[in-house]
């Protein structure tokens, strides 16, 4: 059905139970006959300060183009809401086919990838970069438990970096190998103790030759990520590297002697991010300064997380207070992981604003070091 739904999505070829969760998948049914699909990966996401929390990956929401605009999708995103709410997860993301769809729901932008182009024979290394240890090319028989068992040894804490799951690796799996260029996965790191990977195939536009895609890179430091970019940049006949998706703040340009040969082709929204229990992710993240505020937040969809929450660098408590912000679930989703600023969406009309100053405190507040991004695409 939701191939149907989503134009363009492969046939899939083996048991459909194998990439859906147990008790994740929503039905939307009209006189008993199945028109749409809302379903989910369950995971943790890192938030600020590094907690991981227990997270929703939202996916396959999908109407059968017969049964569209007329309240499916609405019936099943808010099930899934509140199912998750029940369940005690406080965060849910997803990746919008189009970004006119999700705010209606809370979910708003909060982290972005960029598309990166590097024409390879002109990327010369920095004299401070490391030259990291050796790396080897998985063998096609263990490559994707091993991409598995070095993602989970890794396990990505930079915020926004979510787990994965069976199912998570087994669409993945069969996506990447039944694509016509076959999937490369170069390792770096003594065997049983690799501490990184790049899995990446050859590009497949006829006007493309030379040119290769990165689509998973997981580096645990470093000296890991200068292996593996070095290898990239210096297979024969490779003239672009394309990474499909980066960190906004990636060093990748600082480590090159000349900065042209990286190009970013796009910049894209990543994580959309709704906050499912409002009280509970804003206490689980690090605030910083001594300043406080009261924020109120509006949830129409979740009204259990309405109200008004006293906010500083020693935690967060409800209160019957007067906020000094106030902002819409969504809005509030867009700020959590500290990839904008209050001061730029207050300046957008998002903020309610009825102390001034407030503004300035909460972005002291809400400040992270590094920009939010995932990597994992769901
Ligand atoms: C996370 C992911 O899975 S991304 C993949 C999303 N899926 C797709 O793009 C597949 C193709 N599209 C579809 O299957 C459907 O059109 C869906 C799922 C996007 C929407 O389903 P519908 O049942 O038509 O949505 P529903 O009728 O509940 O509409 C709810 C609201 O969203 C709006 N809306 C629905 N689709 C869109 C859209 N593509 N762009 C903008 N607004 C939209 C409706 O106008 C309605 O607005 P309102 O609340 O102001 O009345």
């Amino acid at each position: 059905m939701f191939r149907i739904a989503l134009v363009g999505i492969p046939r899939w070829p083996g048991e459909i139970t194998a990439i859906h969760e147990p008790g994740r998948t929503f039905g939307g049914y009209v006189d008993d006959e199945l028109v749409g699909t809302a379903c989910a990966f369950s995971t943790r996401i890192v938030v600020p300060g590094g907690a991981r929390l227990p997270h929703l990956a939202v996916t396959r929401v999908g109407v059968l183009p017969t049964h569209t605009r007329r309240g499916v999708a609405r019936a099943l995103m808010n099930a899934q809401l509140s199912d998750a709410r029940q369940r005690g997860v406080p965060i849910a993301t997803l990746r919008a086919a189009e970004g006119g769809i999700y705010e209606r729901y809370g979910y708003g932008v909060a982290g972005w990838n960029q598309v990166v182009e590097v024409a390879a024979r002109r990327a010369a290394f920095r004299a401070g970069v490391p030259l990291g240890g050796p790396v080897r090319l998985a063998r096609p028989d263990e490559r994707w438990p091993l991409q598995r068992r070095i993602y989970e040894r890794v396990d990505p804490g930079w915020i926004g970096a979510i787990s994965r799951t069976d199912e998570w690796w087994a669409t993945r799996r069969v996506r990447a190998e039944e694509d016509k260029q076959e999937p490369h996965v170069v390792v770096h790191g003594r065997p049983g103790a690799e501490t990184g990977y790049a899995r990446y195939h050859a590009a497949s536009g006829p006007d493309e030759p030379g040119a290769v895609e990165v689509d998973d890179l997981v580096a645990a430091d470093d000296v890991t990520r200068a292996a593996l970019l070095r290898y990239l940049f210096t297979i024969d006949l490779v003239d672009t590297v394309r990474f499909g998706a980066l960190a906004l703040d990636d060093p990748l340009r600082l480590m090159l002697v000349d900065e042209r040969p990286v190009r970013t082709v796009a910049v894209e929204d990543e994580i959309w991010l709704r906050l499912v229990d409002v009280p509970a992710a804003l206490a689980a993240r690090s605030y910083r300064g001594s300043g406080e505020i009261v924020v109120g937040v509006t949830d129409p969809v979740l009204p259990e997380n309405s109200g008004s929450y006293w906010i500083s660098a020693s935690g967060v408590k409800p209160t019957t207070a007067a906020p000094h912000l106030t902002v819409g679930v969504a809005t509030l989703g867009a700020l959590y992981l500290g990839g904008t600023r209050w001061a730029q969406l207050a300046a957008v009309g998002r903020v309610e604003v009825a102390e001034p100053g407030a503004l300035a405190v909460a972005d002291e507040l809400f400040a992270t070091d590094a920009a939010p991004f995932c990597g994992t695409f769901f």
